[in-house]
């Protein structure tokens, strides 16, 4: 019996693959997990890279899994249970990573009482560095979400929340890598902007998310103290920080992140 079934081989399928499979003591070995991708040419390099089996046919690989990991987009999962539906058991445990997907919508599509654990996870779980929030579906209870747990926990953090609160979790922190690495774009722009070579630039901008981010791990971090901390008075940092504020920065995160919380919920309807 295969232990997981990654059924969706795109960038969230990979970063969870590349996250259990990776370090001296992995989470599973490559011999214990199929992933089910219907690109072929993302198959081979998925076997290629991580030594695991792929297939197309995800009806098979669910029937023989313990654990079926959902990486699919919203919109591929009506076709997709509808193609499984005699291949399903009770015994199951299903992991969705879908977003928006309500689990009682899941719970709907399957055709017994299979327990459903939602997750939102984010793509630092491929370096071990991820955060994972899960929440039980109605035929799961802690024993599941203790599973999951121990599922996620190789790589990152896991947090434990109600279902109601996985539309803002998607937009705050599933999306979340995306806006640093979206600052990151943006500051290296700048300076070239000031006239400094491209590598220069990256390497100062890189170098500064990784001790900014450390910072922000010690206990009782507080990210308005340690701002002000480099804000000196009628200094160069104030002149940066006037701007943000006249160009509406803040109000554009907020309005942003309320977006992508919103686009989330459509998007699993
Ligand atoms: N990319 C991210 O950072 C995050 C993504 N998610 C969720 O993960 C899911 C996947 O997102 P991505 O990986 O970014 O999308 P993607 O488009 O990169 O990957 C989806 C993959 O599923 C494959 N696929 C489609 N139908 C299939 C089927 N019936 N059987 C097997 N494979 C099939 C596609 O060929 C594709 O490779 C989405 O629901 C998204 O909301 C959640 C958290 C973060
Ligand atoms: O952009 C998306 O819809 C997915 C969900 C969170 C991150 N990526």
């Amino acid at each position: 019996m295969t232990k997981l079934a990654i059924i969706g081989g795109g960038n969230m399928g990979e970063a969870l693959l590349a996250g259990l499979l990776a370090g001296t003591e992995p989470r599973f070995t490559a011999a214990e997990v199929v992933v089910v991708e219907l690109a072929e040419e993302r198959a081979a390099y998925l076997r290629e890279h991580y030594g695991v089996a792929t297939t197309a046919e995800a009806g098979p690989a669910i029937r023989t899994a313990e654990t079926v990991l959902l990486t699919v987009k919203p919109y591929h999962v009506d076709d997709l249970f509808a193609a499984v539906a005699d291949d399903v058991n009770d015994n199951q445990l299903f992991v969705s990573a879908v977003g928006g997907v309500r689990t009682s919508r899941l719970e709907a599509l399957l055709p017994g009482k299979s327990p459903v654990v939602r997750c939102m996870p984010n793509t630092p779980v491929s370096v071990g560095r991820g955060v994972v929030a899960i929440s039980a579906g109605t035929y799961a209870g802690e024993a599941e979400l203790d599973y999951a747990q121990s599922l996620f926990e190789p790589v990152g953090k896991v947090v434990r929340v109600e279902e109601s609160r996985m539309d803002a979790i998607t937009a705050l922190s599933g999306s979340g890598p995306a806006y640093y690495f979206f600052l990151t774009e943006a500051l290296i722009e700048a300076g070239i902007l000031l006239g400094l070579p491209r590598a220069l630039a990256e390497e100062l901008v890189k170098a500064n998310a990784a001790g900014a981010a450390e910072m922000l791990q010690v206990p009782d971090a507080d990210a308005v103290r340690m701002r002000a901390a480099v804000t000196s008075p009628g200094g160069a940092t104030i002149a940066a920080i006037r701007q943000f504020e006249e160009r509406g920065v803040r109000a554009a995160v907020m309005a942003a992140i309320e977006a992508a919380r919103d686009r989330a919920a459509e998007m699993g309807r």
